[in-house]
């Protein structure tokens, strides 16, 4: 990591999750160099995300390009944030935990579920957003395997998403949703770090 964090022409590092057990996350997401790290998982961008967007915290922001997608997502159909209530059934820490942070510092109402919510139904029932009723932003992927056709099918978390538009406005498939906007964040996070780099470099020169 450090060969890659030294090396010129590398300006982007993404770690692929998930990581072995024995390896310490937390460890090696803040190894990677901040100005590198286009997948916001180093400590210094995630604490960036709980002030507003105008104070930066270092140069380079960044966020998960999951969690930068979805912006995309809600902001690509104009829904307004502020005072939106938002369900969040998920706690990791490259989706629920970021994203959460960037909702609530454009002024929604972050209710976050974990496997050990009770009564989950009347809160997702008592929300706007529901990351995971009216916006529906469907993250989870789950693969299945048809025996038979030997073939892969991948599945998001919600069951039903043909039922769910007679009372949603707004829902995102799986596939063909959050996961090829998620790839295209990560070449925009890349580039905005290769932006940054080269601001870097240019005031350096100045001087
Ligand atoms: N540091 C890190 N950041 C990540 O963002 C990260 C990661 N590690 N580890 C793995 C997961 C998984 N992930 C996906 C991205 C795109 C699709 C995607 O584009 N899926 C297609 C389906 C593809 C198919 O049908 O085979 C779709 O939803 O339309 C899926 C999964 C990012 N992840």
């Amino acid at each position: 990591m450090n060969q890659w964090n030294d090396d010129p022409e590398i300006y982007g590092i993404l770690v692929q999750l998930p990581l072995p057990k024995s390896l310490d996350q937390r460890c090696i997401f803040d190894t990677i160099s901040v100005d590198k790290d286009v997948d916001g998982l180093h400590s210094y961008q995630l604490a960036a995300l709980t002030s507003a967007s105008n104070s930066r915290f270092s140069g380079l922001s960044i966020i998960c390009s999951t969690g930068r997608g979805i912006l995309e997502i809600l902001q690509f159909y104009d829904v307004k944030l502020p005072g939106k209530f938002v369900c969040m059934v998920d706690t990791s820490r490259t989706i629920g935990v970021p994203l959460s942070m960037a909702l609530s510092t454009r002024g929604s109402i972050i209710t976050m579920c974990t496997l050990q919510t009770t009564n989950l139904k009347a809160k997702v029932e008592a929300t706007d957003i529901v990351v995971d009723c009216a916006i529906v932003i469907d993250a989870g992927i789950t693969v299945t395997e048809n025996v038979n056709k030997r073939k892969m099918k991948v599945h998001g978390d919600v069951e039903q998403p043909d039922l769910l538009w007679k009372r949603a406005s707004l829902v995102t498939p799986v596939p063909g949703g959050v996961g090829p906007i998620t790839i295209a964040m990560l070449l925009q996070n890349t580039f905005d770090a290769y932006k940054f780099h080269l601001i870097q470099e240019i005031s350096k020169a100045k001087k």
